[in-house]
């Protein structure tokens, strides 16, 4: 989309209008680099950081680059099917777009421009709680599924509404954040003293700071008795908790870091995605999130036990770079990547994805 062509393009003194050229953009690599040049300093520190030392940051992806695969040759792969289905939805590839907040930073169109992104490139967007824009406003624009990520703040009245408003607006699914209790050290953003810029409001938050009555497992019950949607349980990083998820009749659990945005040091999560795999044995749906960036890396998050995964900073960088364009561009790059990594692995279903596509020494 373009946005001159818009009509409910409005520019504002936000973010520069920056339209990037899209057309040499051929890796999710590429694409940070460029946003790198283009973006604000603020929003591109606030997006690229990690907390204090990045170390989970780096392992997310190391992790995920010494994983070897196995490919199984001469098999027929003419036809693959990468369709999914997630609580009762048809995803046609297993890649959704992470809950990320504050996207009029990033892009003047903010979420509006994800949620058409999305609809393009037939993407699941979650909406995060921190949206800029009004459920409504996104809900309007959406012609694929939306999900709420759900902060849980203080004032439980107010939770209790937030929740009905995403169901009202048609959310199918409900991501509680489980990793935050308080936000995490944040170096970079305390060095470029990271703030909202005045004209820009998120309108469903009063910041992560004021949270004293702290989430535990009572509120997930509580969630869970009025809540008319599935519960996911998001930021789940050993099989002691994700049993506790399954216990507590949670729908789903997202194995995640935060893309080691909040405690540094804890693993990289494809290396505990096959424990929790393990312990959860199928009985509710297992996404994974954190630095995600090629299709080899979906293939392999989802032969490690994963049903789907979710990416954030690329979806952030390809906004910031092409507002709906880059968001389509960025989830289509991946699902073609993804397609080829099936293909030259010889599996063309996601049920033939299992762990023999990992390779093991002899
Ligand atoms: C800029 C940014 C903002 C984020 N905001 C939220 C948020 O509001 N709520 C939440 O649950 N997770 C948030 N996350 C975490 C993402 O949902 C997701 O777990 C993570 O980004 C996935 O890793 P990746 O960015 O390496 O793909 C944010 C991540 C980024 C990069
Ligand atoms: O930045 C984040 O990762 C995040 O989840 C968040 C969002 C808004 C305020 C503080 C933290």
């Amino acid at each position: 989309m373009n946005d001159q062509h818009n009509p409910e393009f409005k520019p504002t003194k936000t973010v520069p209008n920056t339209h990037v050229d899209l057309s040499d953009i051929i890796n999710l690599f590429d694409l940070e680099k460029r946003a790198a040049e283009i973006m604000t300093k603020m929003a591109y520190e606030y997006v690229a950081s990690g907390a204090a030392d990045e170390l989970t940051v780096r392992w997310n992806r190391e992790s995920l680059d010494n994983l070897k695969l196995n490919p199984s040759v001469l098999r027929d792969v003419s036809q693959l099917d990468t369709r999914i289905s997630l609580f009762g939805d048809e995803l046609p590839y297993p890649i959704l777009i992470a809950p990320t907040a504050f996207h009029k930073i990033m892009h003047p169109e903010g979420e509006l421009a994800t949620a058409r992104g999305a609809g393009v490139a037939s993407a699941t967007y979650v909406i995060s709680s921190f949206t800029t824009t009004p459920l409504e406003e996104i809900a309007e624009v959406a012609t694929q599924p939306l999900w709420f990520q759900l902060y849980v703040q203080d004032d439980r009245s107010l939770v209790k509404d937030l929740v009905q408003k995403a169901e009202a607006v048609g959310c199918r699914a409900l991501c509680v954040t489980v990793d935050t209790p308080v936000p995490g050290i944040r170096n970079r953003q305390d060095r470029v003293n990271f703030r909202l810029p005045d004209e820009v409001k998120a309108p469903y938050m009063h910041g992560l700071g004021d949270q004293k009555k702290l989430l535990t497992w009572a509120d997930i019950d509580w969630l869970n008795s009025f809540s008319n949607i599935p519960v996911l349980l998001k930021g789940i990083l050993n099989p002691a908790d994700a049993e506790q998820a399954v216990q507590a009749g949670v729908s789903g659990i997202i194995v995640s870091n935060h893309s080691g945005r909040n405690l540094d040091t804890v693993p990289a999560t494809i290396d505990v995605l096959p424990g929790i795999a393990n312990q959860v044995n199928k009985r509710v749906p297992l996404l994974m999130d954190g630095g995600i960036r090629r299709g080899t890396d979906v293939l392999k998050a989802l032969a490690q036990g994963a049903d789907a995964v979710l990416v954030g900073k690329p979806v952030c960088f390809g906004l910031a770079c092409g507002g709906a364009d880059g968001v389509s561009k960025v989830m289509t790059i991946l699902r073609t990547e993804f397609e080829l990594a099936m293909t030259l692995t010889g599996r063309t279903t996601i049920a033939s994805i299992d762990r023999s596509v990992i390779w093991k020494p002899a």
